[in-house]
């Protein structure tokens, strides 16, 4: 597995592999999530885990925690997470890639960015906010405000916030906090002052999958009302599992949610179904390639 170079008898060197052990976006993802597998995999006959407080990951940890409740009391294994979730994306195609999802098209990004300006993209669950810096990074240009939410002791572990990120700390089993309105009223003062028109796009990456049915549908439900209807969409960056020949770093990771969390990776119709029930319609499904994170658009039903 090229782990070690044998250089001699007795004698080994780093190689590019053991050599990114070190580095803590990638060091610290083993110590937290490799313990599960090495606990008692709590598998009965055909089931696989179903209950987010009683799985793998609670034996091996000896708790009745979901992951990130425990997670959220514990900031040395949230920063090993965090860095771990830093690595995850690096070298994978980003939906922000050209030639993956029509940006500009798909989302208009091109009004003047200043603050009296709609915001562009919530970034529900942003963890560090990598992805904004990404997406600052490949679209220069970008135009619109970019708000980072995730828990407080995630957005503390930031500090400062980098030029045109808005941090903040939102809990997302509570109603979303940049909301557009619906009435009339309100919408004669959006168009005359550009502001409180609710987010051009609600983005949620790896965090659904962290979560079973019954709680995807009271995060995706707290973010429903805050869409303005044909203007705010909803963007999930996920794992789309084909029917047949999935790509190997799609199944493991499907195994590894089973081990963390009791969860799983969805295939697109179990996508449409969990959407479906909240009120959501799918607009588009891009995926690059077999074996990268698509991207997933949903604007509401009415
Ligand atoms: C798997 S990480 C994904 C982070 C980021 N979106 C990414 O792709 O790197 C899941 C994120 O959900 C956040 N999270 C968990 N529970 C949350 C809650 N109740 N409210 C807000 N964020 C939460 C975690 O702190 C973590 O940053």
């Amino acid at each position: 597995m090229n782990i070690v170079g044998e250089t001699g008898a007795d004698e080994f060197s780093p190689t590019h592999f053991s050599n990114a052990l070190t580095i803590p976006t990638y060091r610290d993802g083993d110590q937290l999530l490799a313990r599960p597998f090495t606990g008692r995999l709590v598998i009965s006959k055909t089931q696989n885990p179903r209950n987010i407080a009683d799985g793998p990951f609670q034996h091996a940890h000896h708790t009745k925690e979901p992951f990130f409740v425990w997670l959220g009391e514990r900031p040395e294994h949230s920063e090993h997470f965090n860095n771990y979730m830093s690595g995850y994306r690096q070298g994978k195609r980003r939906w922000m890639d050209e030639g993956f999802y029509p940006l500009k098209e798909r989302l208009g990004a091109d009004t003047p960015n200043d603050d009296k300006n709609p915001v562009l993209l919530v970034d529900v669950g942003g963890g560090l906010g990598h992805d904004l810096e990404e997406l600052k990074v490949k679209h220069p240009g970008i135009r619109g405000r970019l708000v980072l939410q995730d828990q407080p002791e995630v957005i503390a572990q930031i500090g400062k916030a980098s030029d045109g990120t808005e941090l903040t700390t939102h809990d997302f089993f509570t109603p979303q906090s940049v909301k557009g309105s619906h009435q009339n009223w309100f919408e004669l003062r959006e168009k005359l002052t550009g502001r409180d028109l609710g987010a051009r796009a609600y983005y949620l990456h790896s965090v659904l999958h962290d979560w079973d049915d019954a709680s995807c549908l009271k995060i995706l439900r707290n973010v429903v009302p805050a869409m303005r209807p044909g203007y705010s969409k909803l963007l999930i960056n996920e794992n789309v599992v084909p029917d047949v020949g999935a790509a190997w770093s799609i199944t493991s990771m499907d195994w590894l949610m089973m081990a963390l969390g009791a969860v799983r990776e969805r295939t697109e119709k179990q996508w449409r179904g969990l959407l479906g029930q909240a009120g959501l319609k799918v607009t588009g499904v891009w995926t690059y390639e077999q074996g990268t994170e698509s991207l997933i658009e949903a604007e509401t039903e009415t």
